[in-house]
């Protein structure tokens, strides 16, 4: 394919050892060579080396950056086309100054996520892949960048196009039966469509089975600490995020509302939410904040039930067990360095098999103990082997359940001895949808949307 050609700054902003500006497209060298002066012309160097030299303003004849250029030439390339990176000192203006000239040179500044766009439109790289890339920048954790680099080498793209040649295959069967029956093909039976069909399911099964632990990686475990007033929930958050993010005093409702932070819990990443202590209240904008609170527990992954060790169980306590009864739940027990008020065993009894805590964050014990509970929550047992595909992305997952449900659809049709070539409508449509994951017939305009959510110079 042939576009204009684009230029970016690729390195974060900011002071750096070193910038980059970038350029891809048919003129990317020419244009280059315009700001370029050093021994050779950037056109006559071969492909895929670097050469030092200056870049020059040629209106006032100034050099502008001393710099390295790298030239590689379509297509062994990241976007296949021809591209040009200047490797500038890595400060702010230094850096905008090169683009500047490169702009003036004819290049248009990209827009975000456009290299890697190319690189999909050209053929280098499929959707999924593409959208790996933007996860491996995303990453907060070792684990979610895993993840992500094995997206980005394209195992699910593979796993993808085994369900689809098996689903074209049965397919292509019904098409030639249908147009040239007098061939002997052999004839796609109902059975024959059935066995296939249930292949593709328990794929799509096992694909959706590592969804739930894949999004977690990726968009970090949704974490609610909730407890009566003044048990430490605001303690527990600065605790886990070693800093002091949120306000802790001894005045009951100190919190108002909703305080949230992304946090490592040993390779687990959380999004650990804060809420203002649920209870009966009569003050209005402590009221809001209580019910914003019951809202964020709906969409938990994990509770953190948090305890006072020096006060009796009290109804209220009691009440949150039961809010939470069908969630993941960790409880704690907080403030063992006072008194013991708290029956313990009767905690125990309400946490049933929940694992339960002793923490001191006062003297900040516990805490370890408690991340390990949480991991072990997590990955107990099911840390990933190399042969995990995870799928992680809110689009594949809703594509894979779509393509589940249509090639259901098609089996429960074959049950009840529907025509096989009206069968193979929704045997075709799964097809479609599964392709849709790795960018075969999806819309431009979605294409736009998920490259536009890349950083620019991506
Ligand atoms: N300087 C620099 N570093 C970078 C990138 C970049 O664009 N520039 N990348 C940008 O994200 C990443 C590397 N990703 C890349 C992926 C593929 C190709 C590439 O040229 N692929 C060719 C084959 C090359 C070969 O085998 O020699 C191809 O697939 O056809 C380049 C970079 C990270 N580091
Ligand atoms: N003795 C003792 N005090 C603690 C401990 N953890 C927290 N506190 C104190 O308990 C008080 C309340 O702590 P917060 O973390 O603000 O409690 P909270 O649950 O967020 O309170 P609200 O936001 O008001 O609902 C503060 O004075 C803390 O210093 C502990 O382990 N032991
Ligand atoms: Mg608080």
């Amino acid at each position: 394919m042939e576009f204009d050609t684009i230029a970016a700054i690729s390195t974060a902003l900011g002071e750096g050892a070193i910038g980059i500006v970038r350029l891809s497209g048919d003129d990317a060298i020419r244009i280059a060579d315009q700001l370029y002066s050093g021994k050779n012309s950037l056109e006559e160097v071969p492909s895929h080396t670097i050469v030092y030299g200056h870049i020059v303003d040629t209106t006032s004849n100034e050099r502008v950056e001393e710099a390295m250029v790298s030239v590689m030439r379509a297509p062994r390339t990241f976007t296949r086309e021809d591209v040009v990176e200047i490797n500038c000192h890595g400060g702010l203006l230094s850096v905008n100054r090169v683009l500047q000239l490169a702009l003036r040179h004819g290049a248009r500044l990209a827009e975000p996520g456009e290299f890697t766009k190319r690189a999909f439109l050209n053929g280098r790289i499929d959707l999924s892949q593409a959208e790996g890339v933007m996860d491996l920048i995303r990453a907060k954790t070792d684990r979610a960048m895993n993840v992500a680099l094995k997206q980005v080498d394209g195992r699910l793209s593979k796993k993808i196009a085994v369900l689809r040649q098996a689903l074209l295959e049965t397919v292509a069967h019904v098409e030639v039966n249908i147009d040239y029956p007098e061939y002997d093909a052999e004839t796609m039976t109902h059975q024959m469509l059935e066995e296939k069909a249930s292949f593709v399911i328990k794929e799509i099964e096992k694909l959706l089975g590592t969804a739930k632990q894949g999004k977690i990686l990726r968009e970090g475990l949704s974490t609610v600490i909730i407890g009566r007033p003044n048990v430490g929930k605001s303690s527990l958050l600065n605790s886990l995020v070693h800093e002091n993010k949120a306000i802790v005093t001894d005045v009951a409702g100190t919190t108002r509302d909703i305080i949230e932070e992304y946090v490592n819990v040993k390779g687990v990443p959380l999004r650990l939410v804060d809420t203002a202590g649920i209870r009966e209240t009569e003050d209005i904008v402590e009221r809001i904040g209580v019910e914003r609170s019951r809202e964020v527990l709906k969409k938990a992954d994990l509770i953190l039930l948090v305890l006072n060790y020096g006060e009796e169980l009290s109804p209220e306590d009691e009440a949150l067990f039961k809010a939470v009864e069908k969630m993941n739940v960790i409880v704690i027990v907080n403030k063992t360095d006072v008194e013991q008020k708290i029956d313990l065993k009767k905690v125990q009894q309400l946490a049933a098999a929940r694992p339960m805590v002793t923490t001191s964050l006062l003297r900040d014990e516990g805490v370890d103990q408690l991340e390990q509970a949480i991991a072990n929550l997590f990955f107990e047992g099911e840390i990933e082997g190399d042969d995990v595909t995870y799928v992680s992305n809110t689009r594949h997952i809703a594509l894979l359940e779509q393509a589940k449900a249509t090639i259901e659809d098609a089996v429960a049709s074959i049950e009840i001895g529907v025509p096989i070539d009206l069968v193979q409508i929704d045997v075709t449509r799964t097809w479609e949808l599964l392709g849709e994951i790795i960018g075969d017939s999806v819309q431009e305009s979605l294409i736009d949307q998920l490259f536009s959510q890349f950083c620019l110079g991506k």
